[in-house]
């Protein structure tokens, strides 16, 4: 049997892990998918690459309301599908074969599951026998997947092929005339987005009365409002069955009265959350604990139950966004590499002011506690709404609908969250991160610099100042 002194399970976050600093060991990388992981493959990189194009080709709409006609005359979904994966793939095989190239690690191509604590069998791919391998020290980075589908129906083979998760939408022979989307979350709302602004007549349908439940309630509600402009929005509504139907696939769903509604579709994508990839590996052979939902538990330091198994990403962290694998993973490195040197791991995750952005349109973007949180916590807050519109840089806009919602404590020393949903939402909050991880005071923050006029950020320095005259 082989032996490594690092195994690396999942070339996503993992891959990034095995750096320079990791030349004189023998390290194994086991990857059963395509390489480079989700974000690169079928996550992030790809959808921002649709919604990119998808934004210009809704651009007429706010052109007109400042005068400008304009006209989005085609939208090329096979070339935009094509100059996004032609740029993508030969990403993924290069990381590959560069991996294969080195000369301390060795890529698995296959599928690893413990037989015990120091042990991993791969089922590699094309091979009848599985392999396998021992190491001392193991990295589980093998992230989550989409959940599929469990309805009646579901795995027709009529119906199964017009079923889609984000792993297969983006690839799509051609632009599916209507769309039915199952699910209210990111992944909903930014393919609503992309398949609405692209041409597709887009259905959604979600259980409850609001998408993007666990936003702020004033941006949830606002982002309900201006989508349902765009696209069908069922609320309210659950799916109990799909159908074939001459060729289409009819989603049938009932509401809290036992009323069936019926959605025919030439495509449906489910886009009800993802699941942790641990249930693979058959954790409890190597002793390594998981928690209630499926995810790897951890301490600060990234450690499993196991004090020679370390966890990042997807597989333990239910924030499921890059930016925190990326994090995890740097400290999984820094805490492994002293270790390896006879050290102590000292460094532990900062989850304190964890930020999101949702790529739709309008852009969502958020960190810390929204006030429905404080609220049932009983943490005393106040709050205010900064409207875009009321902005000098708004009114150019002609912008109505869009907003930045500041929670502090009631003397206005600390921001405890921040919400917006607009315009550049993902790059404006940033600042606004700063502050917080970093304890810049609110007044300070808006008092304390220039603020160029008249830019978009003029919101974030009266939203700021809205927080400082209320204060107790
Ligand atoms: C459509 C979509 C859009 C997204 N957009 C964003 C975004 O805009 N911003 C953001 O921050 N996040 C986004 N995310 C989330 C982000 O992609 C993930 O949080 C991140 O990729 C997780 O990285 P990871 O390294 O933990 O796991 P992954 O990148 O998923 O890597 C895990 C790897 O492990 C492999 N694996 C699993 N089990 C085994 C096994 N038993 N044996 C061998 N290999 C195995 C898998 O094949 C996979 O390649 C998006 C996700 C999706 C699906
Ligand atoms: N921009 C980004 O950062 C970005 C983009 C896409 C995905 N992601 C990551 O990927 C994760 C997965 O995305 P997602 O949109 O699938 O998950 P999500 O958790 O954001 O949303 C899941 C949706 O499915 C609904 N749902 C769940 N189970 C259901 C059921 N049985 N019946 C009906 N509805 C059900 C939920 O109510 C919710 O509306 C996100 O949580 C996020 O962390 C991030």
């Amino acid at each position: 049997m082989e032996h490594f002194d690092l195994v690396v399970i999942g070339s996503g976050s993992g891959n990034s892990l095995i750096d320079e600093r990791f030349a004189g060991l023998r390290v194994a990388m086991v990857e059963r998918g395509v390489y480079g992981g989700t974000c690169l493959n079928v996550g992030c990189i790809p959808t921002k690459m649709f919604v990119l194009p998808a934004d210009h080709a809704i651009a007429p709409e706010q052109a007109r309301r400042l005068g400008v006609d304009q006209q989005t005359t085609a939208v090329h979904f096979s070339q935009i599908r094509d100059r996004i994966f032609g740029r993508i793939d030969p990403i993924s095989a290069g990381g590959k074969q560069w991996r294969e190239q080195s000369e301390n690690v060795t890529v698995f191509t296959g599928t690893g599951r413990f037989v015990d604590n120091h042990t991993l069998e791969i089922a590699l791919q094309g091979e009848d026998e599985p392999v396998r391998i021992s190491g001392d020290r193991f990295v589980l980075a093998a992230g989550s997947r989409a959940t599929l589908l469990d309805v009646p129906g579901a795995n027709d083979p009529q119906v199964a092929p017009k079923v889609h998760t984000s792993d297969t939408i983006m690839r799509l022979a051609a632009l599916p005339e209507r769309l039915v989307i199952l699910g209210g979350g990111y992944i909903a709302s930014e393919f609503a987005h992309v398949f609405s602004a692209y041409g597709s007549q887009v259905t959604m349908i979600n259980r409850s009365e609001r998408l993007l439940r666990r936003e702020d309630e004033e941006i949830s509600e606002r982002f309900t409002k201006i989508i349902s402009r765009r696209v069908n929005l069922q609320l309210n509504q659950q799916v109990v069955r799909v159908e074939p139907h001459r060729g289409d696939v009819v989603v049938v769903t009932q509401d809290p009265n036992g009323i069936e509604y019926s959605y025919p579709a030439d495509v449906v994508l489910v886009a009800q959350g993802r699941v942790p990839n641990g249930d693979g590996l058959e954790l409890e052979r190597a002793g390594v604990e998981t928690d209630q939902q499926g995810y790897v538990v951890v301490d600060e330091q990234q450690r499993t139950s196991q004090a020679h198994i370390w966890a990042l990403g997807d597989v333990s962290s239910p924030y499921q966004l890059k930016h925190v694998a990326n994090h995890e993973m740097r400290v999984v490195q820094v805490n492994l590499l002293a270790e390896i040197a006879g050290e102590q791991a000292t460094v532990s995750s900062d989850h304190r002011f964890v930020p999101h952005a949702i790529f739709t349109e309008p852009q969502i973007a958020s960190v810390g506690a929204t006030e429905q949180e404080l609220r049932e916590a009983g943490t005393p807050c106040i709050t205010t709404v900064q409207a875009y519109g009321d902005v000098a840089y708004g009114w150019a806009m002609e912008d109505a609908d869009h907003a930045v919602k500041l929670i502090s404590d009631p003397a206005a020393e600390t921001l405890l969250g921040a919400h917006i949903i607009g315009p550049q939402a993902s790059t404006l909050l940033q600042p606004l991160i700063q502050a917080m991880s970093f304890g810049l005071g609110v007044e300070e923050m808006a008092r304390g610099q220039y603020w160029i006029h008249p830019a978009l950020t003029e919101v974030l320095e009266n939203a700021l100042l809205g927080l400082v005259e209320q204060r107790g």
